[in-house]
């Protein structure tokens, strides 16, 4: 679902550049994989290069979804409009402060990534994700009348409301409590099944983590920045 070689991502400038280099990702469809680390490490820019929000400085092949597409030619040639429908279409993306827009009610936060690719607004997965992760009673209310957590339970659904063919989830759980946590992760692993999809998710939370037994991209040092492995 996702395969990816040599890529190499870095921010900031001069005594500031913090460089994060992956050697090897392969995330196969209905997987969940975490990526931990210490704060600052680079896992939240890590995210943002194979999210194809970020530009990386190298990166040999990276190969995305059930089409194979060739994300790395993409990105080489500036294919800026195919890159932005791959973004919208096969990307769902859950930034760490959620990003919900102001104006829109948790309906139309939820339903807007559907909307505009032409999908009809809910579906009975979105009816679901609502009840478990208890946002029913709140789809009418704007993200300033919700708690953080409320804020971080709608940003997970509209994540995944257009059933992108891969998730990239930042700290969706930083906010919530360990029951709420559990039942996050859960609707995760199991849409994630359920869709043929792929998922990485940036956590702290390593209880969690271990409880739903998943794969850990995990940070080292080098002299460089920090390199991202699987964890033996
Ligand atoms: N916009 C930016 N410009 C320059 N440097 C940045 C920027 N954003 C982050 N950094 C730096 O890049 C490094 C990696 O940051 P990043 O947010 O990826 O870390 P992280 O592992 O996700 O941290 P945390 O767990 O605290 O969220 C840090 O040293 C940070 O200070």
């Amino acid at each position: 679902m996702l395969n990816l070689k040599e890529l190499r991502v870095a921010r900031g400038e001069g005594d500031e550049r913090h460089e994060v280099y992956l050697p090897e990702l392969a995330l196969i469809s209905g997987q969940v994989a975490a990526i931990v680390g210490p704060s600052g490490c680079g896992k939240s820019t890590l995210l943002e290069a194979i999210g194809l929000l970020l530009a990386p400085s190298t990166l040999q092949s990276y190969s995305l979804g059930k089409a194979k597409t060739d994300v790395a030619a993409l990105l080489h040639n500036r294919n800026e409009n195919t890159l932005a429908s791959i973004r919208s279409k096969d990307i769902g993306f859950l930034l760490q402060n959620g990003g919900l827009l102001p104006y829109l009610s948790v309906r139309d936060n939820i339903t807007l990534p559907r909307r505009l690719l032409g999908l009809p607004a809910s579906s009975e997965r979105i009816q679901h994700a609502c009840a478990k992760l208890r946002l029913d009673a709140l789809l009418d209310k704007r993200p300033s009348a919700l708690s953080i957590g409320e804020r971080q339970r709608t940003a997970f659904v509209r994540a995944m409301a257009h059933e992108p063919q891969v998730l990239l989830a930042d700290e969706p759980t930083a906010a919530l409590d360990p029951y709420a946590g559990a039942q996050l992760f859960d609707l995760m692993v199991s849409l994630v099944k359920e869709l043929d999809m792929a998922a990485l998710v940036v956590s702290h939370d390593y209880t969690l983590v271990d409880q739903f037994k998943l794969p850990r991209l995990a940070a080292s040092l080098t002299p460089e920045g920090c390199c991202f492995a699987f964890a033996q």
